[in-house]
């Protein structure tokens, strides 16, 4: 093997409750994610130690030891050469650092032999659902993850062009202690997880707003563009819309074309 190429998709908080603190004040997460059709690409080759970043949304994402692909190759032991195209906006809550650390660790595992230690969770809360890649549920701080079946769900991303710290976000919030998910039903169809979402909450979603407000306008944009549901990812400031079929997902994401808005019509699976 000797250059190998991988896909880090979009990382989409379908819900998140935030159901309590740990000591050292990292939040204790109830959530079920998804991810999107559309993501970064990476390739990488064992080689001198190197990170080109280009893309569409490469501006501001660090070249660096900082970028998080970086710290996957320090954490693997390796030396690699890599590329990162940037398609995913950063700081927006669909997890684009943590699923790109997450591609690395994959690719670097198939290139060494070696396994990743710990899900990657010291890259990052995020890293171990991104090395999934598929439906589950995010429980601890992100540390347990358990896959989950889902019918695919036809949606638009938008991202208003406001980046979002995510600690920032969890600081903002009126309480720590809040309900978990309600029980989801197996073999659940898509009307009833629609109807089964509309129950549940991004607990962020209002001290993201506080801090954002644009991510209101954004979610009022969704729901007038005919959107089932629509909610923000994570800690914002992306959010999303669920849409019966790929075609009222397509027309709802040339009506939401704005200045400076990130809009991509998608499938979560
Ligand atoms: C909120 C979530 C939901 O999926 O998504 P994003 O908004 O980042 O996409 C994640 O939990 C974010 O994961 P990630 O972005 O990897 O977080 P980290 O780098 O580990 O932590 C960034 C900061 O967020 C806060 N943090 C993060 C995770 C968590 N369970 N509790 C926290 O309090 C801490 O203040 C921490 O310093
Ligand atoms: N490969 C990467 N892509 C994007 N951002 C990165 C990357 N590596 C490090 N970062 C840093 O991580 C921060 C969080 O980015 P990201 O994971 O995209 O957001 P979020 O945690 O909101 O989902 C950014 O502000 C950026 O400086």
């Amino acid at each position: 093997m000797d250059k190998l190429e991988g896909f880090a998709p979009a990382k989409i908080n379908l819900t998140l409750h935030v159901t309590g603190q740990r000591a050292d004040g990292y939040h204790l997460l109830d959530s079920l994610v998804v991810f999107a059709d559309v993501g970064d690409h990476l390739t990488c080759r064992l080689g001198e130690m190197s990170l080109a970043v280009s893309g569409s949304m490469a501006q501001g994402v660090p070249v660096g030891p900082s970028n998080l692909v970086f710290r996957a190759a320090e954490l693997m032991g390796a030396q690699a050469t890599i590329t990162l195209e940037k398609h995913l906006p950063a700081a927006a809550g669909i997890g684009g650092g943590s699923s790109d650390a997450a591609a690395a660790l994959r690719l670097l595992a198939d290139l060494t032999g070696r396994a990743v230690p710990d899900q990657g969770v010291s890259l990052g809360a995020d890293v171990p659902v991104c090395m999934l890649a598929r439906a589950g549920f995010m429980r601890g701080i992100g540390e347990e993850v358990t896959p989950v079946d889902l019918p695919p769900l036809h949606a638009v991303l938008v991202n208003p062009g406001v980046p979002v710290p995510t600690g920032a976000v969890f600081g903002g919030l009126a309480s720590k202690d809040n309900a978990p998910m309600e029980a989801l039903p197996q073999g659940i169809s898509v009307d009833q997880l629609l109807a089964w979402l509309s129950r549940q909450r991004n607990d962020l979603e209002a001290p993201a707003i506080a801090a954002q407000p644009v991510i209101a306008d954004v979610l009022q944009a969704l729901r007038e563009s005919g959107a089932g549901l629509a909610r923000m990812s994570g800690s914002g400031a992306t959010c999303f819309g669920l849409y019966p079929d790929s075609k009222k997902a397509a027309d709802a994401a040339l009506a939401l074309a704005h200045p400076g808005w990130w809009v991509q019509a998608t499938v979560l699976s």
